[in-house]
């Protein structure tokens, strides 16, 4: 019966356990280093919980000299493999030397809690010490994980609870438990794959809502940028300038809008090719934006046509700023694949006028684009 019992708390454990290990290898792996060393922590940790339920059930069928220190070696491990894996995965990296200490301090838990047993200490000595090893580790990657917690993800909320609950539950719950329930009873056995499957199961979800997280925030950047220039996109235009807009109305703030078109941009590609016309369309824009203040917002409208936006700048400012970045323009050379070429550009600019749209400001930004090109290229013209 008692092993029976033992038998498929362990094997069901396993399962959960491998299922667990099998998501994180359908995961994406983060592109960042020390976030995909996490994936392999998070493995190691869904193992060794597993490692903690069957030196258990060894301990409960008549082999505590082996399964008492497997419980407690393998309960450490995992509380290390835990802050390893929550450490990589917010970036975190780990001085040699404190990986070190850990391991020694897993091998000198074992050590004691040997001596403990042949000794024929109370059994409560070795569980008391067992438990304040295992708190440590957790109560670092819940700091670890607070620090990251303006970020304010779901999945980091999600594990930040789950590791005030596995402290509380190590430092209050289990230790009342335990004076109160002989520790040779079934239900240490029950109780203990009990705690680990929450844990491993919260554990599992918490680590991918925060994988996942972050590949929406990366997700909603690539639907927004144009993926040649690295300037934002059309999307981005019809998503975020109309909040732009809204923002600096309630706020009585200016707002700018400088519409920008390179001249005879067709001749480039016609005398060099598409290959030379990418990079110079690249170039063009990192001109640009080392020109720009933070604040400013150059948009890829389509082809070679762009938008600046640029909050709290009066029409005077940006009229100054587009005649800034004319000027730099034309007088930079831009060398691609063995060939060196000059472009100007032609800007239209507005202030976007009091209770006005910011559709209708980019309207006449464009007008006053063409009057721009109509005029002869390679100048400013403000509305
Ligand atoms: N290489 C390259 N060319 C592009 C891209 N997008 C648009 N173009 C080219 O940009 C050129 C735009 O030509 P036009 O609209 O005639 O304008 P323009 O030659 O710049 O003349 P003006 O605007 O009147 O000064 C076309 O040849 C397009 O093929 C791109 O992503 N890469």
């Amino acid at each position: 019966m008692q092993y029976t019992q033992t038998f498929i708390q362990v094997g069901l454990l396993a399962v959960v356990a491998f299922i667990g290990i099998g998501f994180t290898f359908a995961l994406p792996t983060p592109r960042h280093h020390l976030k995909a060393k996490s994936v392999v922590y998070a493995r190691w940790f869904l193992f060794s919980s597993w490692l903690v339920v069957a030196f258990q059930g060894l301990a409960q069928n008549g082999y505590g000299n082996i399964g008492l220190p497997g419980v407690y070696g393998a309960a450490t491990l995992s509380a290390y493999l835990l802050l390893m894996s929550v450490n990589k995965r917010y970036g975190h990296e780990i001085a040699r030397i404190k990986k070190y200490a850990a391991a020694l301090h897993i091998v000198i838990l074992i050590g004691v809690t040997l001596v403990l047993k042949f000794a024929q200490y109370q059994p409560w000595l070795a569980h008391a010490l067992a438990l304040s090893s295992i708190a440590f580790p957790v109560w670092l990657a819940q700091k670890r994980v607070q620090q990251s917690l303006n970020k304010e993800t779901f999945g980091s909320r999600l594990l930040y609870s789950v590791l005030w609950l596995v402290l509380l539950m190590v430092l209050v719950a289990v230790p009342v438990y335990l004076g109160n329930i002989a520790p040779q009873s079934p239900y240490h056995l029950t109780a203990t794959f009990a705690l680990i499957l929450v844990i491993m199961l919260t554990f599992m979800l918490s680590f991918a809502a925060n994988i996942l997280q972050s590949l929406l925030v990366k997700l909603h950047s690539l639907v927004h940028t144009d993926p040649l220039t690295g300037a934002k996109n059309r999307y981005f235009f019809y998503e975020t300038a109309p909040k732009l807009s809204a923002h600096a109305r309630r706020n009585n703030e200016v707002l700018s809008v400088v519409a920008c078109d390179i001249d005879h941009f067709k001749s480039v590609n016609d005398e060099h090719g598409h290959v030379v016309g990418d990079i110079a369309l690249k170039r063009f824009c990192e001109i640009i934006q080392e020109q720009l203040r933070l604040e400013d917002t150059l948009i890829r409208m389509g082809g070679e046509e762009f938008l600046i936006l640029s909050p709290q700048c009066d029409g005077e400012q940006a009229r100054l700023m587009a005649e800034r970045l004319r000027e730099t323009i034309s007088e930079t050379k831009i060398t691609a694949r063995d060939v060196t070429i000059s472009l100007t550009a032609s800007f239209g600019v507005i202030e976007m006028p009091d209770n006005a749209d910011l559709l209708s400001a980019v309207k006449h930004a464009d007008l006053a684009l063409f009057d721009a090109k109509a005029k002869g290229r390679n100048q400013v013209i403000m509305v």
